[in-house]
């Protein structure tokens, strides 16, 4: 983790360092503060009164929270509290499924991510996700990464350059540099996984999104994967999914606590969630009393 310390509620109304471009706008500060917010870093991400329905079902009941800026988010909580639903609202892949419906506000550099005038696709090029199960094409090693830049439109000048920059930042070049002919679906998962990792870093993101992207691994591949979580975060702002409350606990520098019904309960620095938690029933989810 790295270190930073600051209260549990606070208010951004500063914009953040990094570009954002096209994602950029006037920020409107709400009566209600989120919970969370920046305090070494700034906020990249932040929902307000968020709520998703899958047709008449409600998975997400009024999230606010600030995400900040190359840290490790956690989102943890028991099965069905509307995590991945959450994870998936920043970068509109609930736009995929038919019967979702998103309302609130989403915001990536203070602007919001569904206003009309964004194109989801521009979107996910700032925002890339990795799955819980990796997912490689049954291409070759060099061309799952490539095609990370054909499909975004960055295939100009050195694809094999950025190609070999991108295994390299995903901890897999040394093991694969001799064989970048061979199926990515040749390798192991936790290799697999890590490929994944490098199809999505490869257009240079500045948000990745990742599902529970250890679960499907060994200890000794989802030891690597969680190195590799943390490195991200010098270079990236990354928000993880996991099942695993260790795990949480081990590379996570905030942590976002769901519960049953869509609601975020609680969202501090990891520290203070699993060492001192506000909530009673945050305190009995983390101490294993239901899950
Ligand atoms: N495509 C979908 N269509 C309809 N309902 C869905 C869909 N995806 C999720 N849901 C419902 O939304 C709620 C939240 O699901 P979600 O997968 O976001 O929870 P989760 O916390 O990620 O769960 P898990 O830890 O089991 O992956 C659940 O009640 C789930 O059944």
């Amino acid at each position: 983790m790295t270190a930073n310390g600051g209260g549990p509620r606070t208010v951004s109304t500063s914009e953040s360092s990094r570009s954002g471009s096209e994602f950029e706008s006037d920020r409107s500060v709400s009566d209600e503060a989120p919970l969370g917010g920046p305090d070494a870093s700034e906020t990249i991400l932040e929902s307000r009164d968020l709520d998703v329905f899958y047709g008449d079902e409600q998975a997400l009941q009024s999230i606010s929270m600030e995400i900040p800026e190359q840290q490790v988010t956690a989102l943890i909580g028991p099965s069905g509290c509307g995590k991945s639903t959450f994870l998936r609202s920043i970068n509109r892949m609930n736009d995929l499924i038919d019967v979702a419906r998103v309302e609130g506000d989403l915001r990536f550099h203070g602007k919001n991510v569904y206003d009309e005038d964004v194109d989801p696709v521009a979107l996910r090029r700032k925002i890339g996700m990795v799955f819980q199960k990796p997912n490689p094409f049954p291409k070759s090693i060099f061309e799952n990464v490539a095609y990370g830049l054909r499909v975004q439109g960055k295939d100009d000048g050195d694809v094999e350059g950025k190609v070999r920059t991108a295994l390299e930042r995903a901890a897999l070049l040394d093991e694969v540099e001799d064989q970048l002919d061979s199926s990515g679906l040749d390798l192991s998962g936790g290799q697999q996984q890590r490929l994944c990792i490098a199809r999505a870093i490869a257009p240079d993101p500045e948000v990745i999104l990742m599902d529970e992207p250890a679960s499907a691994l060994d200890p000794v591949a989802t030891s690597k994967i969680e190195d590799l979580v943390e490195e991200l975060a010098e270079e990236y702002t990354v928000v993880i999914v996991t099942h695993n409350m260790q795990q949480a606990a081990r590379i996570s520098d905030k942590t976002a606590v769901f519960l049953t019904g869509g609601r975020l309960v609680e969202f501090d620095n990891t520290n203070k969630i699993f060492e001192n938690p506000e909530n009673e029933r945050v305190e009995d989810y983390i101490t294993g009393k239901f899950g």
